[in-house]
């Protein structure tokens, strides 16, 4: 009888092991059969399927096309039947609902409230019907027996001009639900620069702040993310890759800017099935993931867009157990790695760390004992 502790865990442990999730999209999360819902309810024409399976399949072949431009032309649906308090308040109480299904005990859920107004709600409303569809969708997780923490970020788009304003208005909810800032959108033209005043004013007021950078356009954007912008994280940061050079011996040598990176403890939101389809690697086995684990690079696990991608916080790990025998302490350490990173107090991390996720996995860990002890029973009586 030997330790399974090595062994790649099941789908169904997986799935059951505690998850912590720092790069995931409101808008780009619904349930199809919601958005089919939502547009019957207010009119809204333009879906493509008017079937819940068929619609969830066009999103995930319309978003795989190996660029980020086309793959963003999917949000304007979602964005579309996402514009009224009962709506918004719908999608996230459900989004909190599926995550804690899937296992994740803390989300940082993102969304761009300035996407929200073409109803005529103000982006104070917009942030309040998400923040209590949150606070909804924890309350019925918990009836169901699961745990979860939701927190927001607001998104300013990188191609508008509201970053400054939206970066206030994630001040002014700091205590209440939000937790963080970040910009997002097509990479190539827009560098994060361009939204300076808003990240400067943010580090002003002692708040956090992640960048997209490095998905869609490679070093500069994250050296600026991160060397004039101030970024906390860095939303994928997968192209870091390029200044990482293998030898065929096998030896690494990281340039300047990877060295920070690593050094500094740079939290990467990495989504490799997001990746796949914007054209960022070329497949699991071959995401850069696998390398930066390896050098210790503080690596985290996301899902980016659900609905785009068909994905979730299990099926990500399952693809990354398969393409590199990932094991349960694998998991963990990516688990303890986007704790560590969350935007919430250090004693609120800290006891995540001790109390729910290194408990979760002890206990998983520990199954096979009793497995074990199960067969002999069976088998002696
Ligand atoms: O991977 C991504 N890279 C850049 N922008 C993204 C990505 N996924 C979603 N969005 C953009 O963020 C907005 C707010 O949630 C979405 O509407 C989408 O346009
Ligand atoms: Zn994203």
């Amino acid at each position: 009888m030997t330790s399974q502790t090595h062994r790649p865990p099941t789908a169904d442990q997986i799935r059951r092991a505690p998850k912590v999730l720092l790069h995931d999209h409101l808008d780009g999360g619904l349930r199809p059969g919601t958005i089919i819902d939502l547009a019957r309810g207010s009119g809204y024409e333009a879906l493509p399927e008017q079937e819940a399976d068929k619609l969830g399949l066009w999103f995930r072949e319309a978003a795989d096309s190996g660029s980020l431009e086309r793959y963003l032309e999917t949000f304007a649906h979602t964005c579309a039947v996402m514009q009224t308090r009962e709506a918004l308040h719908r999608v996230a109480a459900e989004c909190a609902e599926d995550l804690a299904g899937d296992g994740v005990v803390y989300a940082e859920v993102r969304y761009a409230p300035e996407q929200h107004l073409e109803a005529g709600l103000t982006l104070e409303e917009v942030v309040e019907a998400v923040n209590e569809g949150f606070r909804e969708g924890e309350r019925r997780a918990r009836e169901n027996g699961h745990r979860i923490r939701v927190g927001a970020l607001l998104t300013a788009m990188r191609h508008a001009a509201r970053a400054l304003e939206i970066a206030e208005l994630a001040n002014r909810y700091r205590d209440a639900g939000v937790v963080g800032f970040d910009i997002a959108g097509a990479e190539a033209g827009f560098p994060p620069t361009r939204h300076l005043d808003a990240f400067e004013y943010l580090k002003r007021e002692n708040n956090h702040f992640t960048i997209h950078a490095g998905e869609a356009f490679g070093l500069p954007s994250i050296w600026q993310a991160l060397q004039w912008c101030g970024a906390d994280r860095l939303g994928h940061g997968v192209r870091i890759i390029d200044d990482i050079e293998v030898a065929e011996d096998g030896s690494v040598r990281l340039g300047r800017l990877a060295a920070y990176v690593r050094d500094k403890r740079v939290p990467l939101e990495l989504c490799p099935s997001s990746n796949l389809q914007t054209g960022a690697a070329a497949s699991y086995a071959e995401h850069p993931i696998g390398l930066l684990r390896k050098l210790h690079f503080r690596a985290t696990v996301n899902t980016d867009n659900r609905l785009m991608s068909g994905t979730s916080m299990s099926r990500e790990f399952e693809l990354l157990v398969e393409a590199f025998a990932y094991t349960l302490d694998d998991m963990q350490w990516f688990t303890v790695n986007a704790m560590k990173s969350a935007f919430i107090p250090f004693d609120e991390r800290l006891a995540m760390i001790n109390d729910v996720i290194k408990p979760g996995y002890a206990e998983l860990k520990s199954e096979w004992l009793f497995k074990q002890s199960a067969v002999t029973s069976e088998s002696v009586g």
